[in-house]
C-alpha cells in the first residue's frame, strides 16, 4: 500500500485523540454499563468466546495434545455450556491439536511470524504460517512490526502485513498491535486502521508477553476504529483482547465496551474472541459457584 494511499486512508479518520479524554470516556461507558451485563447468560456467552491459549516454553506435543483433550472432555462434562472459540498455539504445534482435537466447530490458532516480536526475515515469517497452515491451522495471529511502526515506516508496516496475509490464504489472520509497546491513544488508532487497510480480519491488543497487555483503554480505542472502519467500507473486523485478562470481571468489562461501541452484530464467537490461558477455569468456577480446575 503506498504512502499516499496510507495518508488517504487514515486522512477518513479521526486520529486527533486525547489519552485523557480517552481514559475519560472508557471509564464512563464502564460506569454506566459494566455491572448490567455482570451475568450468567453473558458469562456463558463469554465461555464461547475464549481462545483457549497455551504459549509456553514449557509446551510440548504430549502437553498440547493433553490440553486440547480436555477442550474434547469439556463437551461432554458441560454440555450446557458452549465450547471454547479456538485452541491458540505455537506454530510447531498445529499438528498435534488438530491430531487430537474432537470437537467440531472449534478452531486451530497458531501465532505465526516470529511471535512473540515480529522481529525475522519476512521469508522465515511467511515459512512458519504456510507451514502451520499445512499442519491444521485454521487461524493464524500475527504481531505488527512494531519497531517499523514507532519509526513511522506505515508503508513497511502495511506491506508486511500484506505479505502475511497473502501466506494466510484462507485462514483468518489477526494482526497483534502490541498496544502497551504503542505510544499513545494516536498510536493505537493509527495501527488500528492502517492494520485493516492492510488486511487484518481481526485486530489483537496484545501477545501477553510484554509488560502492558490488554487495557480498556486500548480496547475502547480499536473497537471505535472497528466501527469508523466499517462505517467507511462496510467490512466488519473482529477485535481480541488478550493478555492480562486475569478475572472474571476483566472479561465482561471487554465484552461490555464492543457491545457499547459496536453493538450486537459483534456479539457472536466469531467477532469477539478473548485470548486468554486462565479465564476458562474462572468462568467455570464462577459459573458453578465453586472453584473449578477443568484446563
Ligand atoms: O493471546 C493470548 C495471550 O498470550 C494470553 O495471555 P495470558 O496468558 O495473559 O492470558
Amino acid at each position: 500500500m503506498e504512502t499516499n494511499k496510507i495518508q488517504e486512508a487514515l486522512g477518513k479518520y479521526n486520529l486527533d485523540l486525547n489519552d485523557a479524554q480517552v481514559a475519560e470516556e472508557t471509564k464512563a461507558l464502564l460506569d454506566a454499563h459494566l455491572e448490567e451485563n455482570m451475568t450468567p447468560e453473558v458469562k456463558k456467552f463469554l465461555m464461547g468466546s475464549i481462545e483457549l491459549t497455551t504459549l509456553k516454553t514449557t509446551d510440548s506435543d504430549r502437553s498440547v495434545m493433553e490440553f486440547t483433550d480436555k477442550v474434547n472432555q469439556f463437551d461432554d462434562a458441560y454440555p450446557d455450556l458452549p465450547h471454547v472459540a479456538t485452541i491458540c498455539v505455537y506454530p510447531c504445534f498445529a499438528e498435534a491439536v488438530k491430531e487430537a482435537l474432537r470437537v467440531p466447530g472449534v478452531e486451530i490458532a497458531c501465532v505465526s511470524g516470529s511471535f512473540p516480536s515480529s522481529q525475522a526475515r519476512m521469508e522465515v515469517k511467511i515459512a512458519e504460517t504456510s507451514l502451520a497452515i499445512a499442519d491444521g491451522a485454521t487461524e493464524i495471529d500475527i504481531v505488527m512490526p512494531v519497531g517499523k511502526f514507532l519509526e513511522g515506516d506505515y508503508e513497511g508496516v502495511a506491506e508486511d502485513i500484506a505479505e502475511m496475509k497473502n501466506a494466510c490464504g484462507d485462514a483468518a489472520m489477526k494482526v497483534i498491535l502490541e498496544t502497551g509497546d504503542l505510544r499513545d491513544s494516536k498510536d493505537i488508532k493509527i495501527a488500528s486502521i492502517l492494520s485493516m487497510y492492510a488486511g487484518a480480519d481481526y485486530i489483537k491488543t496484545s501477545t501477553g508477553k510484554e509488560k502492558v497487555s490488554a487495557t480498556p483503554e486500548a480496547a475502547y480505542i480499536m473497537c471505535r476504529a472497528i466501527k469508523e472502519y466499517y462505517d467507511e467500507t462496510g467490512i466488519q473486523i473482529g477485535f481480541k483482547p488478550a493478555g492480562g485478562i486475569n478475572t472474571v470481571a476483566d472479561a465482561v468489562t471487554y465484552y461490555t465496551i464492543v457491545k457499547e461501541v459496536l453493538g450486537e452484530k459483534w456479539l457472536t464467537n466469531k467477532w469477539l474472541r478473548l485470548g486468554t490461558s486462565r479465564l476458562a477455569n474462572l468462568l467455570l468456577s464462577d459459573i458453578e459457584g465453586k472453584e473449578v480446575k477443568f484446563f
